[in-house]
């Protein structure tokens, strides 16, 4: 159906992951609309990002999260959504430099320090070692595997035969690692729901700093991760066997705003 009023939107990247964000407050968004997701996210028939993301209203906490792929489902917890979404409810005046939202994976807190964004992210206590991969779920679920020249592979063909091939319909997101210094790794991910390599993902970066000291291939709790978008930063404490205090930090900025007709 053909709505007569325009929606505002606004579009943030971080680190190259990019999203829609609208205040739903007022809940006006058809919820369900799938193919309405999938229009807007569109990068021909609509505005064109990775994601949307809607605002709304919390009873705990400053502000909800939703989160919807580009193919227009809800999905898990999005890293650098979150991120642009604090930078967003700073913007339109809902907090000032500090926030704390609840997500689908519960309460989050941020911090925003000369624009750049620090957001928490749930504690880690089961990361699963295979032969060649890691498997964990930091808001959303990652396999991170290293590779020798991360910048020669085709990530999205590789990434989508990994992600339906071992993971099934439900997937996962697929992350590939280089480790380029004792505490930096550069990172390429195909996001499953966008079915696309994506410039970077939050949640995966963060799989893949806590897989990375797992595995002992760093002994530095404060992690730069390199991604096709640009840096984000980890950081993280092991108490027992568990990564708690996890913290994903980096740029979250505004693209345009504008109304689309719907
Ligand atoms: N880009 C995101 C991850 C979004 C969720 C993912 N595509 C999924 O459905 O698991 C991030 O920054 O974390």
């Amino acid at each position: 159906m053909k709505r007569t009023f325009p929606l505002q939107f606004y579009k943030y990247q971080g680190t190259g992951n990019d999203f829609i964000m609208l205040d739903n407050r007022q809940q006006f968004f058809p919820k369900q609309n799938t193919k309405l997701v999938a229009k807007l996210c569109d990068r021909k028939f609509g505005v064109g990002a990775d994601g949307l993301i809607l605002l709304e209203n919390d009873n705990m906490s400053d502000f909800k999260m939703v989160y919807y792929n580009s193919d227009g489902n809800e999905s898990t917890m999005c890293g650098n959504g979150g991120r642009c979404l604090v930078a967003f409810a700073k913007a339109i005046g809902i907090i000032s430099n500090e926030a704390t939202f609840n997500a689908i994976d519960g309460i989050h807190h941020a911090k925003i320090i000369d624009g750049i964004v620090g957001l928490s992210m749930n504690d880690v206590d089961n990361i699963i070692e295979k032969r060649n991969h890691f498997y964990l779920n930091t808001g959303s679920p990652h396999h991170v595997q290293m590779v020798e020249e991360v910048a020669k592979l085709d990530v999205q063909k590789d990434g989508a035969k990994l992600r339906y091939g071992l993971y099934g319909e439900k997937g996962s997101n697929i992350n590939f690692v280089q480790q380029t210094a004792e505490n930096a790794f550069r990172v390429r991910t195909y996001e499953r729901g966008v079915e696309d390599e994506t410039l970077s993902c939050g949640t995966g970066v963060t799989a893949v700093a806590l897989a990375m000291h797992f595995s002992k291939r760093t002994t530095t709790n404060n992690i730069i991760i390199a991604t096709e978008g640009g840096e984000l930063k980890v950081s993280f404490d092991l108490v027992g066997d568990g990564y708690t205090n996890v913290e994903l930090t980096g740029p979250a900025d505004l693209v345009f705003k504008g109304e689309i007709e719907w």
